[in-house]
């Protein structure tokens, strides 16, 4: 078998001397030279859909840092944008979207093989990475969960405890479950053009899983996630797949037989030590750093990010944040990060 790389074999369940490692919203406003080639793009979404750009940007960290893996420079709300939802993000605060909250919304929703025409440029953009990376460097693609997605579709912006669509949940469960049902079907044929596009492995971003209880959870973070992979790997044979059902608690047992992942991602709510008895005896896992870490630096980053590796060490683990690096980190500790990982 040809040496394959880092990423890859850690997915495929081998325990690696170092964890191989790169970072949720690796490519982001902490970085200078994001910031830069953003303002040439004129704004977030221009960039976002902007092959050559988009490209750019997610190769910035690759040669920053060498992380193991690159993730397609995109964001989980170009599906909703591609479906005819209205996108625009708004500086300091973040998305706002046109709000679906009955059926009359939901008929006004574009059928599942229209998405391709916005979004081409972001296949594009992969088509460009699997070219241009490094060739020991995995490429990510992703896509929001069908339950995350509909939250912000349902409300129109980010809310703290995704209450309209808990809202329209219980008071129209057909229309509620008819979004869901769209944005399935959306991400199987998103993910699949990106796997087509070159995308080595993909992901899948539940951020708000964890607000969904119970059967709830089962039904609608669970259930959705599970009929993505059990189809992608009907279509794509073998490609690897991170499900990350953000703050799922207990949930996490048991996740990777349940959805069909082949690691699962695990948010900073939750100690190495219990991913290591509870989710790792599954398969691979990924996380599980403070996210804080990369504003405050030091022994603590240090201290905190050798307990996971040493936590993590008897299983398949990529090194990973539990969460997206926020724009006032320092690359420095960035870089710190890194070396105690590899043990530099
Ligand atoms: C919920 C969610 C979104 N987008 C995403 C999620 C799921 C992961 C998570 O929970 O963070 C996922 C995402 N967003 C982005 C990526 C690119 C790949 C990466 O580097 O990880 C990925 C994987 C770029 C981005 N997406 C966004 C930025 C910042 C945009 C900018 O440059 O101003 C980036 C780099 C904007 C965005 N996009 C979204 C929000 C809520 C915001 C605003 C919040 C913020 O400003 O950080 C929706």
């Amino acid at each position: 078998m040809p040496a394959q790389k880092t990423i890859l074999r850690a997915l495929s369940g081998e325990t690696l001397p170092t964890p191989p490692i790169w970072m949720m919203r690796q490519a982001g406003r902490y970085l200078p030279e994001y910031r830069a080639t953003r303002a040439q793009a004129g704004d977030f979404l221009s960039l976002c859909y902007n092959s050559d750009l988009a490209t750019e940007v997610t190769l910035q960290p690759i040669r920053r840092y060498g992380f193991d893996a690159a993730i397609l420079f995109a964001d989980i709300l170009l599906l909703p944008q591609a479906l005819g939802a209205d996108l625009w993000f708004v500086t300091g605060e973040g998305p706002r979207l046109s709000t679906i909250t009955d059926q009359a919304g939901f008929d006004k929703l574009k059928p599942v093989e229209d998405i391709h025409e916005t979004l081409n440029p972001i296949y594009q953009t992969v088509r460009n990475l699997a070219g241009e990376l490094p060739k020991d460097v995995t490429l990510i693609g992703f896509a929001g969960a069908p339950w995350t997605v509909a939250t912000y579709m349902i409300a129109g912006k980010g809310t703290p405890d995704q209450g309209p669509a808990h809202a329209l949940k219980a008071e129209n469960k057909p229309v509620f479950e008819a979004i869901i049902d769209r944005l399935t079907e959306g991400t199987i044929e998103y993910l699949s053009s990106q796997i087509e596009a070159g995308a080595e492995v993909v992901k899948i971003f539940d951020s708000w899983a964890g607000s969904l209880k119970g059967e709830d959870f089962d039904r609608y973070a669970l259930a959705p996630t599970k009929r993505i992979i059990a189809e992608l790997k009907a279509r794509h044979p073998g490609i690897p797949v991170i499900a990350f059902p953000r703050q799922a608690g207990d949930k996490y047992i048991g996740f990777h037989e349940n959805s069909g992942a082949d690691c699962v991602a695990v948010d900073d709510s939750v100690t190495a030590a219990w991913v290591a008895e509870h989710v790792q005896p599954d398969g691979c896992v990924q996380g599980n750093l403070k996210s804080s870490h990369m504003v405050t630096g030091g022994d603590d980053l240090v201290r905190e990010t050798r307990k996971i590796v040493e936590a993590l060490k008897n299983g398949p683990h990529i090194f990973n944040l539990g969460h997206g690096i926020t724009p006032d980190a320092d690359p420095d500790n960035v870089q710190l990060m890194i070396d105690t990982v590899r043990g530099a």
